[in-house]
């Protein structure tokens, strides 16, 4: 029987090309794939990690950013414990389309899910959009703020690993039974966000200006 504690389902969603693909495999396998082709649909990973000695297994959806894959895409909203929204902080476009990706969120995903939004990409030079903009579209929007580089490995292990301690937290806070953990029979419903997580404004966990770009 695998040993684990908890079951958190995360769910990557952005624009074709911010790379999402390249922050999950970047986290999951530690490298940065060359020449990294278009998501079809949906691929996901897997990777166990411990937070205060429990073992927490990350169940890894990344999707397709492309236009033509939304209907399939918008279906891995729902069981979402974590949406992490991603754009690239040196091409605008993917940060103006940031509202339509809430708007898809607020309607397929559950009310109470994590939200985080990140800026990839913060290894380029040709920066357009400013670490501040970033962080209060993410603050007005009741989201948590990072960002990172996958090329790098910039705040990325941070990204899950904060995650992660912020469900537990969050499963904790719900009571002891939480539906998240492997012994219930809806191990990876969406129990352990319960009520509590309205509670949860803001960037409380993640501490905004400590995860400023760096770089
Ligand atoms: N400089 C830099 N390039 C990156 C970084 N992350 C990804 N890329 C590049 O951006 C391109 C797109 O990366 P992907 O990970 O495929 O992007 P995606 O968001 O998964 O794209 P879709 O699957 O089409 O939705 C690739 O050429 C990557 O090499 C990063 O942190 N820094």
């Amino acid at each position: 029987m695998e040993d684990y504690k908890f079951l958190f389902k995360i769910v990557l969603v952005g624009n074709a090309g911010v790379g999402k693909t390249c922050l999950v495999r970047r986290f999951t396998q530690g490298l940065f794939p060359p020449g990294q082709g278009a998501t079809i649909g949906v691929d996901f990973m897997i990777k166990t990690v411990e937070v205060d000695g429990d073992k927490i297994k990350l169940q890894i959806w990344d999707t397709a950013g492309q236009e033509r894959f939304r209907s399939i895409t918008q279906s891995y909203y729902r069981s979402a414990h974590a949406l992490i929204l991603v754009y690239d902080i040196s091409c605008q476009p993917t940060f103006d389309c940031l509202p339509d990706w809430l708007r898809e969120i607020q309607e397929y995903a559950n009310c109470k899910v994590l939200k985080i939004l990140v800026g990839n990409k913060t290894d380029r030079e040709d920066r357009e959009i400013p670490t501040q903009i970033g962080e209060e579209f993410a603050k007005q929007h009741d989201m948590y703020f990072l960002e990172t580089s996958a090329k790098e490995a910039e705040n990325v292990e941070r990204l899950f690993y904060e995650i992660a301690a912020e469900l537990i937290d969050q499963a904790r806070r719900k009571d002891g039974t939480s539906a998240a953990n492997k012994n219930s029979m809806d191990a990876i419903g969406l129990g352990s966000l319960g009520t509590k997580a309205s509670q949860n404004s803001c960037c409380s966990g993640f501490n905004s200006n400590s995860n400023q770009c760096t770089s």
